[in-house]
């Protein structure tokens, strides 16, 4: 995967650590929901406005995606409007869809509006093997003809999409592809479906729209679609994988952090944590005020899917783990390889190793380094290390914490943090 950025060369973002964050931030609306519920505007000819919309770069991603179906979408600020009056092209082609995993879902909303859709296999994070064997499972019982030629899925429906769902395993992908694909005029019933609240933010932005979507936040859920869909004025639900990295990064630099705009019942298994290594942790409706303990203890982390601790935090609570004395074990059970970022926390000092795909970490106080992140929350993982960091810390792949993190540099710096971006002449960059 190239980590070089622009003509121009690679930036790095530099971080002099060992300063402990204190202060206050408002948390972002999130990612993961943005993106299905953008794939999900492709369903409606009405006008759609989603309000306080991330500016990052897979929400870029996703809005090539859906100009190049038809969709015309306008910024107001934070503010999204969407229309997609007609749709364009039933391609999804490999240049926009591999550079982002969350743009396979437009698949299902292609089936659905216009009873076809060609999609390439998508791209994203690499950390281990990311099938889509439940996505096309899902399509071919609700009735459509799928076929994959060459790394590009070709799926249509000769009548209305019905039928029951059992799943595998929960996927929140292929629980979104299967939620579109019958949002108009079809039926289905889902199975082991994904629990997670992003699942549930696109339930409720599909009920806007005029679909029946029953069981949101449980392995079953009904969905009945509508003949014809309306549109609407949404707002997405805060990003709890921002809100859980900016904590880890409080706990791990020793530091004091309010967040507003939060969901504190989104964040329960990590909260969980924190409590138990003697962090003070107090939430209201809408806010999580944290203190860190001088001497917090290690803890032993299961990922796993929602309600439990989320995939999406496993490398951060690894880092914040790494600055603990004491020893701690962490286990993925959603992606078991999801480590590319143990070989740079090494780096830093971090004594840490794998065993039977456990990740044994043994705390200690870590050194700046120059490390690399190899995805999003790796790079979420290696800037909380370098926050807590003796020294000064460069870390490439700033395209992958732009994925994810709006804003990272001010916000951190508004926490008191030392942050900036450096940019490294081609020649020099990576590749
Ligand atoms: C854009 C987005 O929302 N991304 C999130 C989404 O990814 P994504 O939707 O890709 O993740 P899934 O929930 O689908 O994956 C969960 C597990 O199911 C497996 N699987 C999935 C689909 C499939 O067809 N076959 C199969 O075997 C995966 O390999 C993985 O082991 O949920 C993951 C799990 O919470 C998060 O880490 C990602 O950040
Ligand atoms: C892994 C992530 O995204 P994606 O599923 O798009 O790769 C993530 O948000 O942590």
């Amino acid at each position: 995967m190239m980590l070089t950025e622009s003509g121009k060369g690679s930036r790095i973002l530099r971080i002099e650590g060992g300063l402990p964050l204190s202060g206050e931030l408002r948390v972002y609306p999130a990612k993961n929901a943005a993106l299905p519920i953008l794939a999900a505007s492709l369903l409606t000819e009405e006008p759609i406005t989603l309000l306080e919309v991330p500016r990052l770069r897979d929400v870029e991603v996703m809005l090539e995606l859906l100009a190049h179906l038809g969709t015309h979408y306008a910024w107001e600020g934070r503010t999204l409007h969407l229309h997609t009056p007609e749709i364009q092209s039933t391609h999804a082609p490999y240049e926009l869809v591999g550079q982002m995993r969350a743009s396979f879902i437009v698949w299902g909303a292609l089936l659905a509006r216009v009873g076809e859709g060609r999609i390439s296999l998508p791209g994203g994070c690499a950390f281990g093997a990311r099938p889509v064997d439940q996505h096309v499972k899902a399509l071919k019982a609700l009735g459509a003809e799928v076929v994959e030629e060459e790394g590009t899925f070709y799926a249509r429906k000769t009548r209305p999409l019905a039928g029951r769902v059992v799943f595998d395993l929960p996927t929140v992908g292929g629980t979104e592809q299967a939620m579109l694909a019958v949002a108009l005029g079809g039926e289905a019933t889902l199975v082991q479906a994904a629990m997670e609240p992003e699942v549930e933010d696109l339930g409720r932005f599909l009920g806007m729209l005029g679909v029946e979507v029953r069981g949101l936040g449980s392995p079953i859920l009904h969905v009945r679609g509508a003949r014809r869909l309306g549109g609407g004025t949404y707002r997405i639900i805060p990003d709890r994988i921002e809100a859980g990295t900016y904590l880890l990064a409080a706990a791990a630099t020793r530091g004091a952090l309010t967040l507003t705009q939060v969901r504190p019942d989104h964040l329960d298994a990590l909260l969980d944590k924190l409590r138990q290594a003697g962090h003070r942790v107090e939430v209201g409706p809408d806010w999580v005020r944290f203190t860190a303990a001088k001497h917090p203890e290690p803890f032993h982390v299961e990922a796993r899917e929602y309600p439990g601790f989320p995939t999406d935090l496993q490398p951060i609570v690894g880092a914040y783990l790494a600055t603990v004395p004491g020893q701690s074990a962490i286990t993925d059970r959603v992606y078991p390889d999801r480590f590319t970022h143990v070989g740079e926390l090494a780096r830093m000092g971090a004594e840490l190793y794998l065993r039977d795909r456990t990740l044994v970490v043994n705390g200690r106080r870590l050194h700046g380094a120059q490390v690399k992140a190899l995805d999003i929350r790796a790079g979420g993982g290696l800037v909380v290390a370098a926050l807590a960091a003796e020294g000064v810390s460069e870390i490439e792949g700033v395209y992958f914490l732009e994925r994810g993190y709006e804003h990272l540099e001010e916000r951190l710096r508004s926490l008191g943090a030392r942050v900036g971006v450096a940019e490294v002449p081609l020649a020099l960059a990576a590749d």
